[in-house]
């Protein structure tokens, strides 16, 4: 390849004598190979073609090798090279056919990046080994009349695939409007700096790092839709690589190429109307090798290159063994991802979020015996290391679609309310309680989002303790406000929430810049398996307002399926809620919800987002966001949860209606109320309670606010209170009464119920407006 590329600056092979401090040359025109006359420049001896010693597990063949004039080309006989580090490899090739590399890694690498997965393939190993041959093949082979060229490298084979499988599966998936989209760039990092090998006046470029991860500021990134379109990127990228002849090697590189595709997808579910978006990275590193000056007989300039590359390379080796020792014992370290430029970019392949394969590439001459242990040595540890890869996926809900699932809840919710109290047909009954549950699964599914709509479970109990200490200040505080009386429970002591939630295995990583999805549902994507959350809340000492937060509709961002312990502070913004992890490194925000936003495509999207965890939509997010992660809930999303519990009303209200008692009831009688509520974002669990216990009312706003019409007191500014029937008996008693309320509904199981400001207005005689209302009440319309 190099030899048919127009360099931008070939530089000849250094010469000591002729040459003891050559100026940098920036033409990088191909110059014939010199010969070498100094004897540091002379090719060493012959080596001698022993085997090495015979303990090997894996006999292999070693690749053709480089030409003549290079001294790798005394080989050792490849039947008798036996080599002990093989044994943990996981392929080699013979002959370093360069279809068999493609078989080994090329065609994985296609279908993880379809499938959504970051991938990375390094070559590593000494200078003229053949890493630039196996990665990028012969420029010739990259002629449109060679592309069926055996010699074709891993790159071109890679995108020819790439292109066929996407062409297949946009037709496969027709019916879901499935698209693709593949934007490329091009650079180098020559001694510590990066240049755009797609446009070389960018020089310097500097390596950002945002929350997000880092990118190439100013990189120069090409959509591409065919072979041809990547095939003239790499053409022109790789003419502007710099190469330099060393006595190994006429065209050694003298830097690192990283070729990076972003590839991205969308589509949308024909069923449940839900938009998928998937993005991954593709990055195809060709190092430049490690190099022993006595050997490639570099001087001056290409000394000094020498040094560079070596430098970086152990960083990258000293990185891999931290890394891969981390890998096995667990230990938590610092890892150096900033000594080197090439460790700073491509951190997330290496150890991150990402599928990693290193091609090794190793010399079977004698001379190079110690290189070629030491690259098989550095292959074996980076063997060791873990990435965390996961599918870079973003569900986006259709609202259109929502719409539909809102008008037949509402729907179902009118016949409820047209039928009353007239239970007789429990058919009916059944058939709409089915129905609603048959649509809120849809919806469900089409959020994706199993932690906003908590599983209900009939026997299942879930309890919300708060700190006794923060609630005792908190009642305090309101307690001198003289508006809140509370009912005694002793066993409150903190709150803990144990959520479990089963959601789907999608990704933390969406789209990149074109896709901006909401925040919860990037938390939501973020968190791929299941998660446990515990949570010790603390609730502000300042409470303004009585919103009660479904605290169980946390999301944790996590990249890892783990448990995830936080701590929680109730912040005073009402409406949300702060949760901060236990080692401080994140904090989750619950939000008031926000307009719901159609995904939307932002054309700006920064390039080479090594920490490709998030995309550039996240990154806006994230950007947008704290330090911290941010979960806010949209409108869509508290819609979703609206209409969860609306159906849990519905079915407790069936229940209710067919026992004709309960031991709580929505009150649109404000009038009896005289115990408020004011517990400043306190989620409240209701469990059953033994029925003498005492009964409390719950009303809305609305209800409310014809109580103040009549003269009641009321300053609350929260849509909800809570309503104790009896007076309170003390202010002990109320303090402990908050944050524990339990129903009952005699004759059943116990029944959990959330209870949030934006249902109770559905149980409000007269309110009338149904899930529309909450809907528009959320938007503020
Ligand atoms: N498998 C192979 N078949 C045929 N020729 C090869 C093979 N591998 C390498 N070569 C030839 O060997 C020479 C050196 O290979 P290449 O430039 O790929 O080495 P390299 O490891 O990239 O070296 P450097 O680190 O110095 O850039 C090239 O001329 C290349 O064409």
């Amino acid at each position: 390849m190099k030899r048919f590329m127009s360099p931008r600056s070939t530089m000849p092979a250094e010469n000591p004598a002729s040459s003891p401090n050559p100026a940098p040359s920036k033409s990088r025109r191909k110059q014939p190979i010199p010969k070498q006359h100094s004897k540091e420049n002379a090719p060493p001896p012959d080596p001698i073609s022993q085997p090495s010693p015979a303990t090997a597990k894996i006999k292999t063949h070693l690749p053709p090798r480089p030409p003549s004039s290079n001294p790798l080309k005394r080989k050792l006989n490849p039947e008798t090279l036996q080599i002990d580090h093989a044994a943990s490899l996981s392929g080699i090739s013979d002959s370093g056919v360069q279809r068999d590399i493609f078989q080994l890694v090329g065609a994985p690498l296609v279908e993880n990046c379809l499938a959504g997965f970051n991938s990375s393939v390094f070559a590593y190993g000494q200078t003229g080994s053949g890493k630039t041959y196996t990665i990028w093949g012969p420029a010739n082979a990259l002629l449109e009349e060679n592309l069926s060229s055996d010699q074709q490298g891993l790159t071109p084979r890679v995108f020819e695939r790439l292109f066929a499988r996407i062409n297949e599966e946009q037709i496969k998936h027709a019916d879901k409007q499935l698209k693709y989209q593949c934007q490329c760039s091009f650079l180098e990092i020559y001694n510590e700096q990066i240049t755009d090998l797609l446009d070389p006046n960018q020089r310097n470029l500097q390596i950002r790092d945002v929350k997000s991860g880092v990118y190439v500021e100013n990189l120069t990134e090409k959509y591409v839709s065919s072979m041809k379109d990547v095939t003239q990127l790499l053409i022109k990228g790789l003419s502007n690589r710099r190469t330099g002849a060393t006595s190994i090697n006429a065209e050694s590189s003298r830097s690192h190429s990283v070729f990076t595709c972003v590839v991205e997808s969308r589509c949308k579910g024909v069923a449940d109307g839900v938009s998928c978006f998937k993005t991954s990275r593709i990055n195809l590193v060709d190092l430049a090798g490690s190099e022993r000056q006595k050997l490639t007989g570099a001087a001056g300039e290409r000394l000094k290159e020498a040094g560079n590359i070596n430098r970086s390379l152990s960083q990258l080796g000293n990185l891999i063994n931290i890394l891969a020792e981390v890998s096995q014992t667990g230990r938590h370290r610092h890892i150096p991802y900033r000594d080197s430029k090439l460790t700073f970019l491509l951190q997330e392949s290496l150890g991150g979020n990402a599928k990693l394969a290193m091609v090794c590439a190793i010399s079977p001459a004698q001379s190079c015996k110690s290189e070629t242990f030491s690259t098989l040595q550095f292959a074996q540890r980076a063997k060791a290391i873990k990435n965390k890869a996961v599918v870079n996926e973003v569900m986006q809900n259709d609202v259109h679609y929502l719409r539909g699932v809102i008008q037949q809840l509402r729907d179902e919710l009118n016949r409820m309310r047209a039928n009353g109290s007239n239970q007789t047909d429990p058919d009916g009954s059944y058939s709409t309680g089915w129905n609603a549950r048959r649509s809120l699964n849809l919806l469900k599914f089409s959020l994706h989002h199993p932690r906003t709509l908590p599983h209900v479970d009939d026997d299942g109990d879930e309890e919300m303790e708060i700190d006794e200490e923060a609630v005792e200040d908190h009642c305090a505080h309101v307690g001198l406000q003289s508006e809140v009386t509370y009912q005694h429970s002793n066993e409150v002591t903190k709150l803990e929430i144990v959520e479990s939630d089963s959601g789907n295995a999608t990704s933390k990583h969406g789209s990149t810049g074109d896709l901006v999805p909401n925040t919860s549902e990037f938390a939501e994507v973020q968190d791929i398996d299941d998660t446990d959350v515990n949570m010790e809340e603390e609730i502000s000492e300042e409470p303004k307002s009585s919103d009660m937060v479904i605290v169980g509709c946390v999301k944790t961002v996590t990249n890892t399926p783990n448990d995830f312990s936080a701590h929680e502070s109730v912040k005073e913004n009402p409406c949300q809620l702060i949760v901060e992890t236990t080692d401080g490194d994140s904090s989750v925000i619950l939000k008031s919800p926000t307009p719901s936003v159609s995904p939307r495509v932002n054309q700006s999207r920064k390039s080479l987002r090594t920490s490709s965890m998030y995309t550039a939509s996240q990154k806006d997010l994230k950007d947008n966001g704290p330090e911290t992660s941010c979960v806010s809930f949209t409108p869509t999303e508290h819609l979703a949860a609206s209409l969860h519990r609306g159906l849990e009303i519905i079915d407790n209200h069936r229940q209710s209606l067919a026992l004709r008692r309960s031991s709580f009831r929505f009150s649109s009688q404000p009038a009896d109320s005289k115990t408020i509520l004011a517990a400043n974002k306190v989620d409240v669990g209701i469990q059953t309670f033994p029925e003498e216990e005492k009964q409390v009312v719950f009303i809305c706003s609305n209800c409310r606010q014809r109580t103040n019409l009549d003269g009641k007191e009321e300053k609350e500014s929260s849509n909800l209170q809570l309503v104790l029937v009896n007076e309170p008996e003390s202010s002990e008693k109320i303090k402990k009464q908050i944050p524990k309320v339990r129903v009952s509904s005699p004759g059943f199981s116990d029944y959990i119920f959330h209870i949030t400001d934006i249902f109770l207005p559905l149980y409000c005689t007269g309110s009338g407006e149904g899930f529309g209302w909450i809907y528009q009440e959320r938007n503020g319309t």
